[in-house]
């Protein structure tokens, strides 16, 4: 049996982060945690671009456009929806993954999801660089190897 798989090393690679600004607080840490991992794997800092976007509702339209510019080997998609009182979460956090996962598709090009979808603060708190892990460094890892899987098939 053949088995392909995609390693980690990020050297020569081109990145894109699609951020949405929507709770920076949080965000930002999310930044950090995709900047890092890419550097610890062997990317050059000066590979990526971040584009801000106001929120999560707004990251496909921008991921859209970078992934049909051909330019960058993956998009990787930010930012922090938290549950309110209102239905509003569902149609904010709906769209945003729906969207990302049409561009990908239609695209044929990587696009990880690093945007939140959580119920409280501290959830977010938790995902973004304390005790469960950083959502942001682990959409960065994924981006990476599908970049160097899809090499391979
Ligand atoms: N409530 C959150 C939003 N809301 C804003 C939308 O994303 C959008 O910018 C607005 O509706 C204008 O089109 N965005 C988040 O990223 N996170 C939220 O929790
Ligand atoms: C995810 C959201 O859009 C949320 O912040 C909105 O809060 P609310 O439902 O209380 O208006």
């Amino acid at each position: 049996m053949k088995v392909v798989s995609g390693n980690l090393q990020a050297d020569g690679m081109k990145v894109a982060l699609v951020v949405g600004r929507f709770n920076s607080f949080v965000v930002d840490h999310l930044v950090s945690g995709a900047v890092d991992t890419f550097v610890r794997h062997g990317g050059n800092p000066e590979h990526i671009t971040q584009i801000l976007v106001p929120g999560a509702f707004e990251i496909p339209l921008a991921a859209q456009k970078v992934a049909a510019s051909g330019e960058y080997d993956a998009v990787v998609a930010l930012g922090a929806v938290i549950r309110g009182g209102t239905p509003h979460f569902d149609y904010v956090a709906g769209e945003c993954a729906k969207g990302l996962g049409q561009v990908m598709l239609d695209h044929n090009a990587p696009v990880a999801f690093g945007v939140l979808t959580v119920d409280s603060i501290e959830q977010a708190i938790e995902r973004s660089g304390t005790k469960a892990g950083n959502k942001g460094g682990e959409a960065m890892m994924s981006a990476i190897e599908m970049i160097n899987v899809l090499k391979q098939i």
